[in-house]
């Protein structure tokens, strides 16, 4: 399994009020899989998907990564996993614009601790995976939105993760690019990746193996 939830929930404060923005929450994730958590604004999307990656403490609940219980791994050692076999495609694009895509690409390899070119020109390809292919030495602020997002995950998938999770990946794309995206994931997951989304539109639903959805924190796998 490479991502598993038990029990998860997150108590916010709210006005000096506990609220419980994810309850009881399980999930998994293995090889294969396309995943989508449906649901609307504020159903906690987000809140679940940033505790799956690490980024946020649960008030309850354990989530392993690739078997391991990462509420008993210290920081370094939390990233260091996510960073090895999760791509994370967040909500924005989150490109660097003094970086062009290429470089933007690229990144993950040198934050991994690599220098020098990274091997078999894998940015170049996987921008053309995108299909970019030609737009490697434009920056950010050259290109639409649903290009950064292809950009984005392009990123993402550069040091080869075992898993993709993004974060509305197809909101604010026109049809034909969301379905882009969708396909794109689609590849992945029949290569033996996997993919978590989470959305509030449909376009992925088709291409899901496995769909959840999801309503005032409360999931639920759609049989
Ligand atoms: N840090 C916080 N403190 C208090 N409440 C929060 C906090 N973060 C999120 N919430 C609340 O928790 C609920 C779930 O938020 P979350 O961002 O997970 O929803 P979402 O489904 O991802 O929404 P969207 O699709 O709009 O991004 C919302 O009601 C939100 O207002």
């Amino acid at each position: 399994m490479l991502i598993e939830a038990k029990g998860l929930g997150k108590r916010y404060e709210r006005g000096g009020r506990p609220f419980w923005a994810l309850r009881g929450a399980d999930l998994q994730v293995s090889s294969g899989d396309f995943v989508t958590v449906l649901g609307r604004s504020g159903s906690g999307k987000s809140t679940l998907l940033n505790i799956l990656v690490g980024l946020l403490p649960p008030t309850e609940g354990s989530v392993s990564l690739m078997g391991e219980d990462i509420s008993k791994l210290d920081d370094a050692k939390r990233s260091s996993l996510r960073n090895a076999h999760v791509g994370y495609v967040p909500q924005s694009a989150g490109l660097i614009p003094t970086l062009t895509v290429l470089d933007n690409v690229r990144l993950p390899w040198y934050l991994a601790g690599h220098r020098g070119e990274e091997p078999e020109g894998r940015a170049q390809t996987l921008l053309g995976e995108v299909g970019l292919k030609d737009l490697g030495s434009q920056f950010p602020s050259a290109l639409s939105g649903g290009e950064l997002r292809r950009v984005a995950i392009a990123r993402a998938l550069m040091c080869s993760p075992d898993a993709i999770v993004a974060d509305e990946p197809t909101s604010n794309l026109d049809p034909a690019s969301a379905r882009g995206v969708v396909d794109i994931f689609r590849a992945i997951a029949r290569k033996g990746g996997a993919v978590l989304m989470v959305t509030h539109d449909t376009f992925s639903l088709d291409a899901s193996t496995r769909l959840y959805d999801m309503a005032e924190g409360k999931l639920e796998l759609r049989p």
